[in-house]
Parts: C-alpha cells; structure tokens; sequence
C-alpha cells in the first residue's frame, strides 16, 4: 500500500480582495481621478457597481462595462496603480509568501480584474503571467484605457466558470478562494472540489452563506488543510475576551492583528467568568473582575490575561504563572491621572468643597473662612512612595507642600520630600495623608481604628489604592466623631459591578468627605494610554515570546529577531528541563541559534531560535519534556 502524501490541491485565487485588499479598478479610478471636480461621485458610483458585481445584485459584464465607462484611465495611471497594489496585499498572503513561492505551480490567479496589473503583482510572489487569467484593456494610441478585450471570457457573465473549464484541472482537487459570488459559481458549476469564502478584507453575506468554509484568513485556510504555514497557528483562532470597557483601541488592535474579539462591558462574577473563558486565548479585565483559581481551572486555552489597570490583586498571579499564563498590566499610563485627582481632592477638602457645594443646591449661602486652609505650607504624608507617590510628592512640593513619605522598600527621594521611619511617624505629623501603597494582601486594614487615632485632630485622610486599605467603619466613626476634619475616598472593599447597582457605604452623607466610583485613572488620557500600552504587551508575548513587563512571569528581553524558527517553552522549575530540551533538538539535529532562559522559584522560560524546518516529531518530543507547562512554536 502506497504511503504516499496526498498531492496539494490546486488553489483557484481572486485577485481583487482577496489577493489583495482592495479592489483594483476602484484605486485605478481613485488615481486616474486625481484633481477631478467630480471625482468623490464618480469614484462612489464604481465602487457600488464594483459591489453589485460582487455580490450578484448586477450583472458582471454590465457592472464591468459601466466602470470601464466611466475611468478617465490613462496607461501611465497604471504603473502608479501597481506600485500601490503591492502595498495592499491582504496581509496573511504576504506573511505566506513562501507558501507561494514553493507552491507557485499549483496556484491560479483566476480574475475579472486587468493582466495589466495583477500580473506584476503576484510575480512578486513567483507566480507566473501563463497561471493569471484575467482581462485586458485596450488602449487608443495616446494610452487612453477606452475599453476592455470583449471576447475574453472573463468579461462575461459566467466568465470564470468557461475558464476553469478550458484549463481542465486534473489530478489534484481544485480549491477556489475567493470573496465574490463569481468565485463561488465555480464550485456550484462543480469544477471546485470546495469554495472558501475569503472574508480578511471583505465580507458578503450572499458569498458567506454559499461557501464550504469561511477563511478569515490565509493562514486559516493552510490551517485546516494542513498545508506549510508560516504561523504554527492562525491568529483568527485567538479569542479575546475583553470585559469592563478598557478603551476602544483596545478592540482596535485586537482586531487589526486579526484575533476574534468578545466583549462584555460590565465585569463578571466568578461563576460567569467560569462559563465564558472556556476557549480564550487572551482576557482582558480592569480591576472588578476576579481571576480566581476556579477561573483558572476552566480556561482551557488561556495564554494571556491584560489587566487594564494598575493594580494586579484581583488576579491570581502565581495561579496564573503556574499554568504558563502570562500577566501584563499599564504599571504606569494612569499615574499622573491619579496624581491629579489626589491633587483635586487635597485642595477641595482644605477648602471644605463638598459641603459648601451640597450646601449651595440647597439653596444654602454658608460664606465662612471655618475650618478652610491653604495647602502651602502643609505637611503632606504621603504612604506608599511608588509610581503615584512619588511623582505626587513632585506636584505637592511645586504647589508649596512639604512632602513626607513612608515606604517599606527603600525609595529614592525626590526633591526634598523626607523620608519617614514609620507609619505611625507619618500619621502624627501629616496635615493630610494619602495613601498609595499597592494591593497586597498583607496591607487589609493598614489603616483601621488605631491609625485613624494617631492622625492629628482634624487631618484629612485620601484613599485611591485599594478599597481593602483602609478600616471603612473605623474611618466612618473617626469622621463622625470629628477626629478627622474629612476624607476622600476613590477606592471601596466591595464595588458595585456594574453602574446599574446601588453603592453601599458607612461613609455616604457624612460631612466633608468626597467619594467617587473608582475614577482615579479615568481619564481620556489614561484610558487611552492603557488600551494601547496591554494590548502592544500581549501581542508581543504572542508574536515574538516577549515577557518584558508581565508582572508574572520571568522577564526575557529579546534581541533583534533572527531568521529563525521560534520556540517557546514554559516549565516546572526542576533540575534539567533545559538539558531534556536540547538533548531532544541535538537527537534530531536541530541546530540551536540562540537560546535565552529565565528562572523564578515556581518556573522557568525558555526561548529557543533553531535554524531548521521543525517536523511534528521535534515538536511531539518537546511536548512531551517532563514538567512542561506549555509550549508553543511561533513561527
Ligand atoms: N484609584 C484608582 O483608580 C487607581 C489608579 C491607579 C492605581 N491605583 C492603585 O494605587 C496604588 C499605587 O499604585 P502605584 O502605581 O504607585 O504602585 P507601585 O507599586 O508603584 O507603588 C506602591 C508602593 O507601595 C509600597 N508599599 C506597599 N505596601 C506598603 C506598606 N504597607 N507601607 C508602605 N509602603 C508600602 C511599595 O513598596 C511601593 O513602593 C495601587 O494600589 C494601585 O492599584 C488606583
Ligand atoms: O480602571 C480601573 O478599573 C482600575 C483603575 C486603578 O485602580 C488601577 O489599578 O489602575
């Protein structure tokens, strides 16, 4: 019995939005009408007949000939229109060029569109002038385009159909690729053994609902037929499941590296999370949404969780670090967000704000100097000398304040903020103290009744850290009994979920003391910060195996990317994984071209660049390397 490889099927390719992400005669118009008074109507009407061709609604020889009709097209026009075409080739084509290149002889560009320029296109791509069939054009002697060749085929109705007949495929299945309904009519002619619907530049619904299978991309279509792909995996495959409205950008860059994007605006609770992360590859959170070990557990494919946020206590790191899931967070694109905000509130509670302002909508007129001060000159205590922190102390000293701190790792001192020995230190000798130490288990009630007690009589006291922080009703009596003269509050034990439910506090209606829901970094400028900064992370890490910056896992800086395939392998932290690793490369003779390793107490990564076309059996060995946690082959 023969043991024999299948030969490749052959592939029948579209040209206009599907080889490339444009149509070809729309961008010749766009060109040829530079500096025409009517150029936006004209270029719109071959656009909508370039459509009604596309999706069967118009004739094709009638959509054709109308839009030949109406270019002003001159031969010149044409060698602009290529050098642009080359650059709008549909992006998994170009990653897959050495597909085409190694394939080229079973490739066919099949196309209602112009030899003219589609064939020093997918030259690029070492497909030959004899395997493109399209039109032609005609010209006048002065190069005008004043038609097209009527007697090809392919400026019929039909056309591709006569085509794929003449050139009498045999010996292989016939695979056609495309995103026009005339792309489809090859298979329903049955000259195609199946019909894939190309959907990474345009979608029909009528071509969709047609097709064998959808192809989102090309990678996606050498994916499911086992063809050699310059991805081990099709990036369309990667679900994304990003809740609590991060900014849009985030989608935005998502969906332009081509991974399938669910969003869900509030948070979930951990029982919902649970049903809905079976199946995603990346999840994006802000700082409601609990990534528990039970969550863990479900996710069956997780690779990277973005925490749109600061802080990382909501997510279990080290659960997440054991099962090879990478964490990023925007250590620092709010920073300044919240540095402002604690600024706002230092000032509004000196002055007493809330109250005079609550008193005014009722009509009040309080006009009184009591228990208002200026801030300059004031003792600002600040706890937590971080990111915020520090650059708070910066801004607090430049409008007059002096600065003292306390933090439990040594911090650099900036300007001339003091540093102070102990908590209790700073709390007896601030004005205001704010806090901003970070969410660690270990500071629940860092400040709870005895602390309250040891501030200054009438201090004000700012939490925009973690709700956890401070003793909520020890704060509420030291408001209350007049200990403390108010309070600004951003971050609670328990937030509401979503805007929809009502917020509980023993803090509400108590006299100055400011509350809002969690906004200290919500700003234009954070948010969008943020929704750049996680996202450019992940896909990194996707892309390339770049950890720098996830606060999880071992942090490996890449040098400049080699020609190289990729290797990505997380594991237990035991003696000789790395050994069993390159002992399986040396026994298939895969030479290693570069290798970087980084250890923590639970795990270690490794990065391998080996020089060779990988087989299944490397890959299956690797897989296979007791105490791997993960492993993944990039490219
Ligand atoms: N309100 C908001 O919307 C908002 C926005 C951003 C960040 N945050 C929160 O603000 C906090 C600070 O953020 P950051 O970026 O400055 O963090 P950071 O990690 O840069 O700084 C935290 C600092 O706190 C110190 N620290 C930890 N525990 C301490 C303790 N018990 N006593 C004294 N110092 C202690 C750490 O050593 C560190 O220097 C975090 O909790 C973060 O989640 C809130
Ligand atoms: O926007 C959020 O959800 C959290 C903001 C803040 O607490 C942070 O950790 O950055």
């Amino acid at each position: 019995m023969s043991t024999a490889a299948p030969p490749l099927p052959y592939l029948v390719i579209d040209f206009d939005s599907t080889f490339t992400q444009v149509e070809g005669l729309d961008e010749l118009a766009d060109i040829a009408l530079r500096g025409h008074p009517d150029r936006a109507r004209i270029v719109a009407e071959i656009k909508a007949l370039t459509d009604g061709g596309m999706d069967g609604s118009v004739s094709f020889s009638e959509s054709l000939r109308r839009r030949v009709a109406l270019l002003p097209a001159r031969r010149e026009h044409l060698t602009e229109l290529v050098a642009h075409l080359h650059t709008k080739v549909s992006e998994s084509i170009r990653r897959n060029a050495s597909f085409f290149r190694q394939h080229a002889d079973r490739v066919y560009i099949v196309s209602s569109g112009f030899r003219e320029f589609i064939e020093p296109v997918v030259a690029e791509f070492g497909i030959p002038a004899r395997q493109v069939l399209a039109n032609t054009f005609r010209f006048d002697d002065a190069g005008n385009i004043i038609g097209f060749d009527e007697t090809n085929p392919l400026s019929r109705d039909g056309g591709k159909i006569e085509q794929l007949r003449e050139l009498g495929l045999e010996g292989a299945e016939v695979f056609v690729l495309g995103d026009g309904y005339t792309d489809y009519q090859i298979r329903e002619a049955g000259l195609a053994d199946r019909f894939y619907a190309f959907t990474e530049n345009v979608t029909r619904e009528a071509v969709v609902d047609r097709a064998d299978e959808v192809a989102p991309t090309f990678d996606e279509f050498l994916y499911q037929n086992k063809l050699p792909m310059t991805l081990s995996y099709p990036k369309n495959r990667i679900r994304v499941l990003l809740l609590e409205n991060p900014d849009a950008r985030a989608a935005e860059l998502f969906k332009a590296e081509g991974y399938q994007l669910e969003t869900v605006p509030g948070g979930l609770d951990e029982d919902e999370l649970v049903q809905r992360i079976e199946g995603v590859s990346i999840l994006g959170i802000r700082s409601k949404t609990q990534v528990t070990a039970r969550v863990l557990e479900a996710a069956n494919r997780l690779i990277a969780v973005g925490a749109f946020c600061i802080g990382t206590n909501q997510i279990d790191l080290v659960g997440c670090m054991k099962k090879g899931v990478a964490v990023f967070n925007a250590p620092f694109s709010n920073t300044r967000s919240v540095v402002e905000l604690a600024l706002a509130e230092i000032i509004s509670l000196a002055r007493r704000l809330p109250e005079k302002s609550e008193k005014m909508h009722r009509g009040e007129w309080d006009k009184s100097a009591r228990g208002a001060f200026e801030i300059r000159g004031k003792k600002l205590g600040i706890v937590g000398y971080g990111n915020i922190g520090s650059q708070l102390s910066v801004v607090a000293e430049a409008v007059g304040m002096q600065v003292l701190y306390f933090d439990i790792a040594e911090k650099l001192q900036l300007g001339n903020a003091r540093k102070v020995r102990t908590l209790d230190e700073l709390l007896q000798e601030a004005d205001i103290v704010t806090l901003h130490v970070d969410g660690r288990p270990d500071n629940q009630n860092l400040i709870g009744a005895r602390e309250l007690a040891l501030m200054k009589p009438g201090a004000l006291l700012l939490n925009n850290s973690r709700g956890h922080i401070v003793d909520v009703p020890a704060l509420a009596e030291a408001l209350r009994s007049g200990h403390l003269g108010g309070a600004a509050v951003d971050v609670f034990p328990y937030e509401p979920k979503s805007n929809d439910e009502v917020f509980e506090t023993e803090l509400r209606g108590l006299p100055n003391v400011l509350l809002t829901p969690h906004i200290g970094g919500s700003t234009a400028e954070a948010q969008r910060n943020i929704a750049e900064f996680v996202p450019e992370r992940i896909i990194g890490y996707i892309n390339a195996g770049n950890t720098q910056q996830s606060v999880n896992l071992p942090n490996i800086q890449l040098p400049a990317q080699q020609q190289a395939h990729r290797l990505i392998h997380i594991h237990q932290n035991v003696p000789g994984v790395l050994a069993r690793i390159n002992n399986v490369l040396a026994a298939h003779q895969v030479n290693i071209l570069g290798q970087y390793l980084k250890t923590n107490e639970h795990i270690g990564y490794v990065i391998t660049d080996v020089n060779r076309e990988y087989d299944q059996d490397v890959i299956q060995a690797l897989r296979e390397v007791e105490h791997t946690i993960k492993f993944r082959v990039l490219y």
